[in-house]
């Protein structure tokens, strides 16, 4: 589809309203549409692109999203502002769009970018007679098509599932999993962080929905437009890759609370308050990989671990509130330790009660996984909801489809799992079910592809 490029940029809308936080934990709101653009400088809030902000109203829409006080992810921060500001400022979510290449040190987009209400997570393995060209040349049609529809272009010859909406938001992140690297006779530039994950005690994964030669990560505020976005993707692929599982999931409507907040999950609590910051002194070296890294191809990029984790609901909400927030050590109604303040306020962990025992209790979530637990590790979390129906007992099908982010998955995501492994409260509550490792390379240069250096370098 992405050689059909006669195409035209959908209508934006403009429309009010506040958004999540991003999962840096940067809650921010739209700055009013007459406001002058400022320059990004990368941080999340700000890598939108501002471009398509004046685009005309759509009746219809803008009454919906004044309604739900919605709106994109643009400039001003949470605490500068109140909901009133917020159904003032005067957005678009369909006109929003992130740029294919960020701001931030080159890196693709979807790993900084806000929350977004929709996603699918989508891997592909190589088809049989497949190579590194061929490899190569499905790069080249993905990252076309990717650039194109997030620019909020649509081919004149598509299906038309996103012909009246504006980007959205939308984002597309390539990755490449182990078994990629033997497909197309690259085993030597493979990068040792893609080493298979250890297993866990608690691992009940499905083979059939882990792994995978190629992975794809699509996010977006609309849900037609991370479908066709889904759809147009696979079928560049067609012949090339065939699709090896795929899984769908979400977050809140930018605007469906009164004033931008940290996400919330499906056990109800507040989730991604400790995320590090971009601000971070430390944040792109323990993001990103650096200039020191054996395989230069992954320099500037990061690595994803993506986990289908199941609640079990019914066991969960069984629990009377105050027996949930010990069990993660923070408070459900406005995230706050439960050693006092607010959601900022940072966890002292050796604080104890009148009965001598931690505030924080010694098996709580928030304190094994804390870095101040695990040497300093730390990643960034950036999840989506799911339910899929429900199973045949009749419990909820649902969860995380958890996705994490770092410059080194040994010394973040497996050392905290390892730790979580060995007396979390929340593990009980949970199934691992399917499990992912991915190796997602910078942006591409302009004009070029995601992943040439490694497939033509
Ligand atoms: C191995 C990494 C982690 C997995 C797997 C994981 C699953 C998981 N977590 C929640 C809910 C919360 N997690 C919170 C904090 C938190 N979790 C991890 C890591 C994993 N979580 C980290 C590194 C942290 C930050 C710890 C800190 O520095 O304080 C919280 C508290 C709020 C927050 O900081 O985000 C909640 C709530 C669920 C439901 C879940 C699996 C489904
Ligand atoms: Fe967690």
């Amino acid at each position: 589809m992405s050689k059909q490029t006669s195409s035209k940029k959908a209508p934006g809308k403009k429309a009010p309203g506040a958004r999540s936080a991003g999962p840096g934990g940067a809650a921010t709101v739209p700055a009013p549409a007459a406001a002058p653009a400022p320059e990004t400088d990368g941080s999340p809030s700000l890598e939108l692109s501002r471009r398509r902000l004046l685009g005309t109203v759509g009746a219809a829409g803008a009454a919906g999203l004044v309604a739900g006080g919605a709106g994109g992810a643009l400039g001003v921060s949470a605490a500068q502002t109140g909901p009133q500001d917020a159904a003032k400022a005067v957005t678009s979510i369909g006109s929003t769009e992130v740029p294919f290449r960020t701001a931030r040190a080159g890196q693709q987009a979807g790993i900084t970018t806000p929350l977004q209400a929709t996603g699918h997570l989508v891997a592909f393995d190589l088809a049989p007679d497949a190579d590194r060209r061929t490899a190569a040349a499905l790069l080249r049609r993905w990252s076309r098509t990717a650039e194109e529809l997030m620019a909020g272009r649509t081919p004149d010859a598509d299906t038309g599932v996103a012909l009246d909406a504006g980007p959205s938001s939308l984002t597309v992140t390539f990755g490449f999993g182990h078994s990629f690297f033997g497909r197309t006779g690259l085993t030597k530039r493979r990068p040792v962080q893609l080493d298979p994950l250890p297993d866990f005690s608690a691992d009940a994964l499905d083979a059939g929905r882990s792994n995978g030669d190629l992975w794809i990560q699509i996010g977006a505020d609309d849900a037609l437009v991370a479908f066709h976005a889904l759809r147009a993707l696979q079928k560049d692929a067609a012949g090339s890759a065939r699709l090896r599982w795929q899984m769908n999931g979400f977050n809140r409507t930018p605007g469906a609370t009164a004033h931008p907040m940290t996400a919330r999950n499906l056990m109800g609590q507040i989730d991604g308050t400790n995320n590090p910051k971009p601000s971070d002194r430390d944040f792109d070296e323990r993001i990103f990989v650096g200039r020191d890294a054996e395989q230069d191809w992954m320099h500037g990029g990061s690595y994803a671990v993506v986990r289908r984790i199941r609640m079990l609901l019914d066991d969960w909400e069984k629990r009377s509130r105050h027996e949930q927030e010990r069990v993660i050590g923070r408070r459900k109604d406005n995230g706050a330790p439960l050693t006092g303040g607010s959601e900022t306020t940072p966890m002292r962990l050796d604080a104890s009660g009148p009965d001598g025992l931690p505030v924080i209790p010694a098996n709580a979530h928030a304190r094994i996984a804390a870095p101040e637990s695990n040497q300093g590790a730390a990643m960034l979390r950036r999840p989506f909801s799911f339910h899929d129906g429900f199973r045949e007992d009749g419990a909820p099908d649902a969860g995380l489809l958890f996705v994490c982010w770092q410059a080194d998955p040994l010394r973040a995501f497996t050392q905290v799992q390892r730790k979580l492994d060995r007396g979390d409260a929340l593990s009980r509550f949970l199934r691992h079910e399917a499990s992912g490792l991915y190796a997602v390379p910078p942006a591409a240069e302009p004009g070029d592809y995601v992943g040439r250096p490694l497939l033509e370098g």
